[in-house]
């Protein structure tokens, strides 16, 4: 049943979403936000754990798909021998949480096809199969807390617990299709109007899109990727609280077969502060403002109870457990709902909190009282914490660890710290703070480092590479032309790199509480294509960006990892961390390119980001590595 993961189309609404496959099979579903239960769970098993499939009946000559430009409709034709026809897919905007639509209109583009629909509902991820009765205008399936009604001119017909139907489609005709869910307790919603949908759904995206402050010119060869990764990160966001998800989907294994299989439809702060300031260097300055207050609220009270992540809303007990129904994508199982993680101590995300709310205040967001006193609350907790082993930023099952990027990280928190206080004249125990940073900074070169390596290492008092060590210059720990720097750069392209990509770490060296290996992590080879951006080596930066384009599927997506021996992607589904990696990379090379007279302009005043802050997106490169003088 399943099918490569570059298979999958998605498009959303901001409160959930949907993956489309080329066949024109929606496998993946969940209603009526990102993390509930799925209702189409073929993705994860076969064609009864639910699937909905509207494509040609006989025999399909060609595929292609795209976006409608700027937006998450996706349009997907179909070349028959008897003519061709376009299924277009959309979530339109919703007016409340209680009524989520999916639309698909099938428009007759040339000669007549005979279409086949069916739909498979099963809510509670494939496990229970509803009631299902007529309507006027179609169908409407009950079961538990969830109701789903679909509308259609179209005859439906009941089979083998599913429903089909049959039609032909000739050259200008549209035939629509509305799935919309809501409590099985409260009345359907009372709109139908698809046609609208589309065109109010086309055009907010479009008007999204257009806010969009990237100097990079339509023609750039870049445009088209940056744009389809800000969209699909703007998409992972759950409109109603700001929270931004990891990722689309739970259990795309990261092997094929094997047991690292992870629910992604969660808030982590790690991911979500990097999504945003992907999202703010853009010039969305909203979202994060929208962020800012989901995390005030998400992480209110004792900040010794922070988590690392969090539900949609802000939810706090993320308890993982397995689908034991469900056979899993390629028959990785488990199928895990809910994360382990939430409980983990990764002492990371104080400096990425600190950080982006340092960004906040850079880009003028209004002053907020409350995220101060928070920050001072954060700070004074670390205290207690930096120098303790933990779980680190790659969430290890293994058992804790002193890890050199979360020692990094508290420096962040503290630096930033120090330069609200500096830049912005707000108030805290300042001289402490730098007491501290000098410490950990201390900590961090003597601890952190192995002579034997010529490298920073993953962790203290062991000899592992860690590709999260490639962030040491982009946060402004040492500049770029520390030879420390250099060779560590250099020690993850000798050590961490199969096939030109990056591996996270290596399974073997670092023992992560997990069998099995994994493909390469996108994200960490967009840090080197920042690494070598910063250490002047441009042409190597702009080939690997390059190569990170060119595994994209048809439709500018991308997952997690990917694996140079099956060259497939591998991982959850669209990801968040691999296009915040492709946005800011492509941030950083931009601001080499270009007239010395620009690149120095955008150098000095980058557009959108501000000159000192530092974290992962700055182009940040020293005007004396810029491309003349690497060449
Ligand atoms: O590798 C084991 C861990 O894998 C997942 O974590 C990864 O995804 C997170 C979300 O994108 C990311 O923040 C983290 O850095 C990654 O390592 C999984 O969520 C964990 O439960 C698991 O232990």
């Amino acid at each position: 049943m399943s099918r490569p993961i570059e298979d999958y189309g998605f498009i959303g609404n901001m409160l959930s979403c949907a993956l489309v496959a080329r066949d024109g099979s929606i496998d993946w579903l969940c209603l009526p936000r990102f993390d509930s239960d799925a209702c189409f769970a073929a993705l994860l098993g076969t064609r009864e754990h639910g699937r909905w499939k509207i494509a040609p009946a006989g025999k399909i000559l060609h595929v292609s798909r795209r976006y409608r430009p700027s937006t998450t409709i996706l349009e997907t034709s179909f070349e028959t021998p008897e003519g061709a026809v376009t299924i277009i897919d959309f979530m339109p905007l919703a007016e409340d949480e209680d009524h989520v639509d999916l639309v698909r209109i099938v428009r007759g583009d040339r000669g007549r096809v005979e279409i086949d629909m069916d739909l498979v509902l099963r809510f509670d991820y494939g496990r229970t199969t509803p009631w299902v009765r007529r309507t006027d205008h179609g169908l409407r399936a009950v079961a538990g807390p969830d109701a789903v009604e679909l509308s259609t001119p179209v005859g439906l017909q009941g089979k083998d617990m599913r429903t089909v139907a049959t039609f032909s489609i000739g050259a200008g005709a549209e035939v629509p299709f509305t799935l919309s869910w809501h409590p099985s307790y409260l009345p359907a919603s009372r709109r139908w109007d698809p046609a609208a949908q589309l065109h109010e759904t086309e055009r907010w995206w479009q008007e999204w899109s257009g806010t969009c402050t990237f100097a990079l010119e339509k023609q750039h060869p870049w445009h088209e990727a940056v744009t389809r990764s800000l969209i699909t990160l703007k998409a992972l966001t759950f409109q109603p609280t700001g929270g931004i998800v990891a990722a689309a989907t739970t259990s795309l294994p990261e092997t094929i077969g094997g047991e690292r299989n992870w629910d992604y439809r969660y808030c982590w702060i790690r991911d979500a502060t990097l999504t945003l300031l992907a999202l703010v260097s853009s010039g969305y300055r909203s979202e994060a403002r929208d962020w800012r207050e989901w995390l005030l609220r998400a992480a209110a009270g004792d900040p010794e109870q922070l988590q690392i992540m969090y539900g949609l809303a802000g939810e706090r007990r993320l308890t993982e457990t397995e689908l034991p129904w469900l056979p899993g994508y390629e028959g990785s199982k488990p199928v895990r709902v809910g994360n382990a993680a939430y409980d983990q101590l990764q002492i990371d995300v104080y400096g990425e909190l600190m950080d982006a709310l340092h960004v906040g205040r850079k880009f003028m967001l209004e002053p907020s009282e409350a995220s101060w006193r928070f920050q001072k609350l954060l700070l004074a907790d670390l205290e207690g914490k930096w120098n303790e082993p933990d779980e680190g930023i790659w969430e290890v099952r293994g058992g804790r660890r002193h890890f050199t990027h979360s020692r990094l990280m508290a420096w962040v928190a503290y630096d930033r710290g120090i330069k609200a206080v500096e830049d912005f004249g707000l108030s805290g125990p300042v001289d402490r703070w730098r007491t501290l940073r000098d410490t950990i900074r201390d900590d961090i070169l003597s601890n952190g480092w192995s002579a034997k390596q010529n490298s920073f290492v993953q962790y203290y008092g062991g000899e592992a590479l860690d590709a999260s060590l490639l962030l040491i210059p982009s946060v402004g720990f040492l500049p770029p032309e520390d030879t420390r720097v250099i060779a560590t750069v250099e020690a993850v392209q000798r050590e961490l790199v199969e096939d030109g990509l990056v591996l996270r770490y290596r399974p073997d060296d670092t023992p992560d509480g997990l069998r099995g290996a994994e493909g390469t992590f996108l994200v960490c080879s967009f840090w080197l294509v920042d690494a070598l951006t910063m250490i002047g080596r441009l042409e190597e930066a702009e080939a690997l960006f390059e190569r990170l384009l060119s595994l994209r599927n048809d439709v500018g997506l991308l997952a997690e990892e990917y694996d140079p021996r099956g060259k497939r992607q591998l991982g959850n589904f669209p990801q968040a961390f691999s296009h915040v990696g492709l946005v800011n990379a492509a941030h950083n090379l931009i601001a080499t390119q270009g007239p010395a007279e620009e690149r120095a302009d955008r150098t000095d005043r980058p557009a959108s980001v501000p000159q000192d802050t530092n974290c992962l997106r700055q182009p940040f490169v020293a005007k004396s590595h810029q491309r003349e003088q690497a060449s």
